[in-house]
């Protein structure tokens, strides 16, 4: 009896607490229903990936995550999304503060036409997380190391992001993105503007993104979701058709349009 019960608590605290909870989510632009009544539950500390032919919703569905959809005025978002409990689509909620708390890096590398240090230094200054220029200073190099930069970087701080390999310049918007101390990572196709080497890095990266974060990509490479990923949402038409293990989706999905995908016979 004992046993049984000891059992039960251990496989649940060996599961991760679920970050991101959405409910009926529904997205228009216009007319146009990209996004039918999805319900899905993203845990915390791991690597979901969100795969699907083009135009199924993917990035549409990140981009409500952290309110990005906000900024396109022909999108509207119903349902609901909770981070951590909170509905992030409440009145009172910032999206400027969810934002910081919800980092996104882009499928381009889009570093500001600025120095390595005040790409990074930017959103830090902004929130006020810096008393002054030494803490500053600190929270640049915490940053650049976490994405892996930093040794690369070190000794040209004063040097234009602009001028950086395409690989480095999106290792720099990681760091960007990491600086606000964010919980939550979103990527939209983080390496589909990089080389093969450049990529390697970013999902090395990646991996340890996540003993910190929830990280969530959007990708366009079924062997870059079965490398990273511990959760794969498979999206078609605007639906989520199947979410689960990535090991289980790859290798035993449970819809038929999930293994036409992962087999090449739709996309
Ligand atoms: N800014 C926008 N304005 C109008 N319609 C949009 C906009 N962004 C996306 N859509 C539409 O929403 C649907 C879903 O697009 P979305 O970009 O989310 O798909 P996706 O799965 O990420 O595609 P891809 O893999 O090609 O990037 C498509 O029909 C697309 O045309």
């Amino acid at each position: 009896m004992y046993d049984a019960d000891h059992n039960r608590t251990e496989s649940r605290v060996s599961q991760n607490e679920i970050k991101i909870s959405s409910r009926n989510v529904q997205v228009y632009y216009g007319d146009n229903h990209a996004i039918k009544d999805v319900d899905v539950d993203i845990e915390d500390r791991l690597v979901t990936a969100f795969i699907g032919p083009s135009g199924c919703g993917k990035s549409t569905f990140l981009r409500c995550l952290n309110r990005m959809n906000d900024t396109i005025p022909i999108c509207r978002v119903e349902g609901d999304i909770h981070i951590d409990g909170e509905d992030i689509y409440d009145k009172r909620v910032d999206p400027v503060q969810l934002r910081a708390k919800v980092g996104m890096v882009f499928q381009k590398p889009n570093p500001f036409p600025k120095s390595i240090y005040d790409n990074v230094a930017y959103g830090p200054k902004i929130h006020g997380l810096a008393k002054n220029k030494s803490e500053l200073d600190d929270i640049v190099e915490r940053a650049l190391k976490r994405a892996a930069i930093w040794d690369e970087v070190k000794d040209r701080l004063d040097a234009s992001g602009t001028g950086l390999s395409g690989g480095q310049q999106q290792r720099l918007c990681i760091a960007r993105a990491v600086a606000t101390e964010p919980e939550v990572l979103l990527m939209d196709e983080p390496c589909s503007a990089l080389d093969p080497i450049a990529t390697g890095q970013v999902e090395e990266l990646i991996d340890e993104l996540k003993q910190n974060y929830s990280v969530v990509i959007v990708t366009h490479s079924m062997q870059q979701a079965a490398r990273v990923s511990q959760k794969t949402a498979f999206f078609h038409l605007g639906n989520l058709v199947e979410y689960g293990e990535t090991e289980k989706i790859f290798t035993n999905p449970q819809d038929s349009r999930t293994e036409s995908y992962i087999t090449g016979r739709i996309g």
